[in-house]
């Protein structure tokens, strides 16, 4: 049996409310932050003490970069997704008349429908994943309300904000445009049939258009005169939408909202079909429905650094050391599971900037971000571990850092292997553009685009359906091997890594001076100014030269 001292030990507010019963424990947490040797027992329990044979003495080591495996909680993320967006649909039109003492028979005063609510997107700071879009799959905007008697005017739908992380690209996938077609459905009655056609059209009452007074009967409905329904109408937004088929890089922080679908108009109360001949019309047209697209959102993470490296090899040590992020450390392979960001502050807090860079923009430079992303394996271009899936993150960082652990063999053919994968990750994305290029150019045409929209009618038979004149611009993409890069040495504390290095040095200048090609063997590869770093990423010894590093090659 335990006794009430033991007890006392096993409630969570313990230490808060008996301080002097935890006083053992508190020694040894204070011990633990201030790195003095641990008692011989509790080096062997911890989880962290399995890390040394890996690294140099436990006590050099500075806590913040070497945390237990149980320190971190996994955040859900997610870099693609399909999402269909719906916008409202619009609200029906009021069939209604004027009832009022002594007025028999009152004019009509039905009101319009409201109009849908409207599909907005914007890219912000704050987001990193989009794994909440993932689990939505579908968003709708609100329906507009139904109008109303008195000439009452239906209220609009709600809109709704779709929120990405910066640098998530989207794509259309399909479209159904209910106003697209029924503009098509009209012109090709228009043009290929006759013009007795068109008059047939005029009288037929179409359940899905039309509203027809509450308690007509059917004898009724067959009697009534129906006009020429009413021309398919956009609304005003629509103008601002985005070509179709939607193609967005959202690589920038958006102050407002851009539209991606407006919402659908509202139907026409019975005022509108007032005549001489009919003044007291009792039908009203239904609402439009609201305009659905199937997008692929793909988020590609926008990081001026992108670390490249094997697994365990210090990728994430070495985002601690330079920022303040909490990246997961762990001494197995694929301790990272999805990308990590972190931003380098270039300020030391002394009065000016300790790295002082100014942006291509002119804008001066106070921090960069860097990407931490799963390690790469042999034939990760293949899809074996996770690389493939991750490796477009790279595609997107304006410098990449080689991150090779000196300490797990020949630091040459890590980089070379390393590099391998990357340019064939890149001959794969060169092949997928290509491919995206001729089916975009060839034969995508959705219903709607612009052009069919905007032609007159005299041009309707001169379109030629089967290719797309529209050019729609691509995201330009700056080829990997052509981008600045470093060589990050990591582990150098570990004792037997010299001559590693040095070899890497040797290869390094080789490659600079054309003796040796570039890894990548690719032509226009860059190799101006390539060198190696040896740093001790968990001593946060050599890495404080990686900022000024970094922001020169920024410049290139
Ligand atoms: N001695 C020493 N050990 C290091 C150094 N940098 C990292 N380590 C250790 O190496 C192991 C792997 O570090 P991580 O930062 O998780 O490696 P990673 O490249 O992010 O690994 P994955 O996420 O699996 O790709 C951990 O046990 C670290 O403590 C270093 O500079 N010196
Ligand atoms: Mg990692």
């Amino acid at each position: 049996m335990s006794s009430v001292r033991d007890r006392a030990f096993s409630g969570t507010l313990t230490p808060f409310l008996y301080p002097s019963l935890c006083d053992s424990t508190f020694v040894v947490a204070r011990q633990v932050r201030h790195h003095r040797p641990l008692p011989l027992f509790f080096r062997c329990s911890s989880a962290a003490a399995q890390h040394t044979t890996t690294r140099g003495p436990r006590d050099a080591v500075p806590t913040r970069f070497d945390l237990t495996p149980d320190d971190y909680a996994l955040t859900p993320f997610a870099d693609r997704c399909i999402l269909t967006v719906e916008a409202g649909s619009g609200g029906h039109g009021c069939v209604s008349f004027v009832r009022e003492k002594y007025i028999e028979e009152g004019p009509a005063n039905g009101g319009d429908g409201g109009s849908g609510g409207n599909v907005y997107i914007q890219a912000i700071r704050g987001e990193t994943s989009l794994h909440k879009l993932a689990r939505r799959r579908l968003i709708k905007a609100g329906r507009g309300r139904n109008g109303q008697g008195k000439t009452k005017g239906g209220e609009r739908g709600s809109d709704v904000l779709i929120t990405v992380p910066v640098g998530t690209i989207v794509r259309e996938i399909q479209r159904q445009d209910p106003v697209a077609d029924a503009e098509e459905a009209e012109r090709r009655a228009h043009w290929h049939s006759k013009e007795e056609n068109v008059e047939e059209m005029r009288g037929i009452y179409r359940r899905d258009k039309w509203l027809v007074f509450p308690g007509t009967v059917p004898s009724q409905l067959a009697k009534m005169e129906f006009p020429a329904l009413p021309k398919p109408r956009r609304s005003h937004l629509a103008a601002v939408q985005p070509e179709s088929p939607i193609w967005l890089d959202l690589d920038k922080h958006m102050e407002a909202p851009m539209l991606l679908a407006a919402g659908a108009m509202g139907g026409l109360g019975n005022p509108h079909f007032m005549t001489p001949c009919s003044p007291r019309p009792k039908m009203a047209t239904r609402g439009d429905e609201g305009m659905k697209l199937s997008l692929q959102l793909e988020l590609k993470i926008l990081a001026d650094l992108g670390l490249v490296g094997m697994p365990n090899a210090g990728k994430s040590t070495l985002l601690r050391a330079l920022s303040n992020s909490r990246a997961r450390v762990g001494s197995w392979a694929f301790t990272t599971l999805q990308p990590n960001v972190g931003t380098v502050v270039l300020d030391n807090h002394k009065g000016r900037p300790a790295v002082w860079k100014r942006g291509k923009d002119g804008e001066l430079k106070e921090n960069f971000t860097v990407a931490d992303v799963p390690g790469l394996i042999e034939d990760a271009h293949l899809d074996k571990g996770l690389g493939l899936g991750f490796l477009r993150h790279v595609e997107r960082a304006a410098v990449l850092a080689f991150v090779v652990d000196l300490s797990a063999g020949d630091a040459v053919k890590s980089l070379q292997l390393l590099w391998r994968e990357v340019s064939e990750y890149e001959n794969l994305r060169g092949k997928e553009l290509n491919a995206e290029t001729e089916r975009r150019m060839v034969t995508y045409r959705p219903p709607g685009s612009r052009l069919r929209r905007s032609e007159e009618y005299e041009d309707w038979e001169r379109l030629d359906l089967s290719s797309s004149p529209e050019f729609l611009p691509f995201v330009t993409q700056t080829p990997i091997s052509s981008k600045p890069w470093f060589v990050v040495a990591t582990k150098a504390d570990l004792p037997d890594t010299e001559a590693n290095y040095d070899a890497l040095q040797e290869y390094l200048h080789s490659v600079k001076s054309g003796v040796q090609p570039h890894p990548s063997s690719r032509k226009n590869a860059w190799k101006r100014d390539v060198q190696a770093v040896p740093i001790s990423a968990i001593r946060a010894e050599g890495v404080d030269v990686i900022p000024q590093l970094v922001m020169d090659l920024l410049e290139e």
